[in-house]
């Protein structure tokens, strides 16, 4: 049990790689609050399969985009459950567009959710591990957007660089604090954000074909790079990122 005793808290956690994360950080001991934003079903599915595992479990919602949600989140989550120890950035969209036409809402909508709304919950939740004086765990769900490009991706992949960015950055700024802060980049994860793009069967065997391990990924392939994250197996490291693709990024031929 790596995380027992902890307190998680993840957004945007009510399907994909947020609701995996949450429900496998309680099967590693943790409680967990999770913020979402309109699948209240979702959400509720996912505290049933936590408290199923005999933790505790709370779905707040809230969209991220709101600078005010951050504090609320946190505010309630650390209310139900005594304290945070480990927050995981997860929330983001990715609504694949052309460059040339890239209507100005649906870029300042990318920005707003996956960028801004990080900068916000993150900063929330490193004022409430200051306050707390223990320390912390602070998770991004960046992405190996962060290193590389996408055609129909060009409002995204900055938001992936920035929340890589900003990582490093907050990783000094709360070292004082023993607050570690890092980034995972998943590769291609079979979810709702990219079913469309990926109903493209040419497009989806090209993908395949380009990850040295054979297959795309699976939500639960981001649960033990993220428990090793939030536990204490990683107390010395932060400001880090870590690679979950597959080996997609290293394979140019
Ligand atoms: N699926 C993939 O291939 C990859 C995904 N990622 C990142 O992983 C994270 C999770 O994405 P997936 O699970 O793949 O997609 P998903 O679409 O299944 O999950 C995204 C989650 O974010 C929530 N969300 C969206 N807007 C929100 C808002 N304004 N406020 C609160 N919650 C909001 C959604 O309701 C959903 O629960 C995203 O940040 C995404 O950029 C990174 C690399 C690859
Ligand atoms: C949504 C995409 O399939 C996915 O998002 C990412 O961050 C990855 O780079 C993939 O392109």
């Amino acid at each position: 049990m790596l995380l027992a005793g902890k307190t998680v808290l993840v957004t945007g956690a009510s399907a994909g790689i947020g609701r995996a994360v949450a429900v496998g950080c309680a099967r590693h001991g943790a409680d967990v609050a999770l913020n979402f934003s309109r699948d209240q079903a979702g959400a509720d599915a996912a505290v049933a399969e936590i408290e199923a595992l005999g933790r505790k479990g709370i779905a707040i919602q809230g969209d991220v985009a709101d600078p005010e949600t951050a504090k609320a989140f946190v505010a309630q989550a650390t209310a139900a459950l005594g304290c945070i120890d480990v927050f995981v950035n997860n929330a983001g969209i990715c609504p694949f567009h052309a460059f040339l036409d890239m209507p100005v809402e649906t870029f300042e909508r990318t920005m707003r959710v996956n960028l801004h709304g990080a900068y916000f919950m993150v900063q929330a939740a490193a004022n409430q591990m200051v306050k707390q004086g223990d320390g912390g765990s602070i998770i991004a769900m960046s992405s190996i957007s962060a290193l590389v490009g996408g055609e129909y991706q060009t409002h995204y992949t900055p938001t992936k660089a920035g929340l890589h960015s900003l990582m490093q950055s907050v990783a000094i700024a709360l070292g004082k604090h023993n607050i570690r802060c890092n980034s995972l980049f998943p590769g291609t994860i079979l979810t709702d954000i990219n079913k469309d793009d990926l109903a493209d069967v040419e497009k989806r065997r090209y993908m395949e074909s380009r990850v040295p391990l054979g297959r795309l990924g699976q939500p639960d392939d981001l649960v033990g790079p993220t428990v090793f994250l939030a536990s204490d197996l990683s107390a010395y490291v932060t400001g880090a990122s870590l690679l979950v693709d597959g080996g997609a990024y290293v394979n140019l031929q």
